[in-house]
């Protein structure tokens, strides 16, 4: 099975807004993945879906192959776009608990990852400021051996020093077999890693395909992201 996904007529109402409009999208196995879009465009309701978060009004989902379920939750690691962490626990606490939850957490590279963005094991979470959380919470993401990443705004908070090494840390950690996905507004640091990108505007998908593509054509994603949704005044 070389698709990780495959979303066929996929579509999700909320009440009458209708989030996502029979959308079709195929991933294959191996890449990184960029999810693209303005605010409200249905980037996080697809990520909820494919997480089993929320059901889809029409259409289906299958994640290996397989329909939503526990078989495909254990495949995928998530970020979410809040912070789930309690904060009355200690960092090594959050790791022995993933080791415990998930099979396939690696704590030494945890361990690793901590220590090279300068954190401490023994830190309390509401110790930690708003970008070391995120910190914490991509090391807890991306230390399991998954087949699906999804990282929500996963660079939103941290400072801008410490985005590159995230990224090049993702992409060193990540197995040539799995597939990342990264939803973010922050296109100008990402571009550069992705293989392919998706891009949603109002529910349907307006652009599928490699990046490279877009960048021969346009120069550079953040620049024709910027021209195509820039704000109309209508009024
Ligand atoms: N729980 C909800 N109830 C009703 N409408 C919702 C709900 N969640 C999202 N929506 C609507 O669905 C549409 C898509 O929202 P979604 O959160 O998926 O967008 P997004 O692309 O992730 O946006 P952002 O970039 O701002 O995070 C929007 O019109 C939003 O108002």
């Amino acid at each position: 099975m070389d698709k990780i996904l495959k979303c066929s007529n996929l579509s999700k109402n909320y009440g009458n807004v209708e989030a996502l409009k029979n959308c079709n999208i195929e991933l294959k196995r191996g890449r990184i993945v960029g999810l693209l879009g303005p605010n409200g465009s249905g980037k996080t309701t697809l990520i909820k879906l494919i997480n089993g978060l929320l059901v889809p009004t029409n259409g289906e989902l299958l994640v290996d192959g397989k329909k939503i379920g526990v078989e495909t939750k254990k495949v995928i690691s998530y970020l979410p776009e809040r912070t789930y962490l309690d904060p009355n626990v200690k960092v090594y606490e959050m790791f022995e608990y993933f080791k415990d939850f998930y099979v396939d957490f690696d704590i030494n590279r945890a361990r690793t990852l901590l220590h090279e963005l300068g954190m401490k094991e023994d830190s309390r979470i509401k110790d930690l400021s708003k970008g070391m959380k995120e910190k914490v919470q991509l090391i807890l993401v991306m230390s399991r051996n998954a087949d699906l990443y999804i990282l929500d705004e996963p660079i939103a908070g941290v400072d801008p020093a410490s985005r590159d090494y995230i990224l090049d840390t993702i992409l060193n950690n990540l197995n040539k077999d799995a597939t990342l996905i990264i939803s973010t507004h922050l296109i100008y640091e990402i571009e550069r890693i992705l293989d392919d990108v998706i891009i949603i505007r109002d529910g349907n998908i307006l652009y599928q395909g490699e990046t490279k593509a877009l960048l021969e054509e346009h120069g550079s994603l953040d620049e024709w992201f910027r021209k195509e949704f820039r704000y109309v005044k209508t009024i």
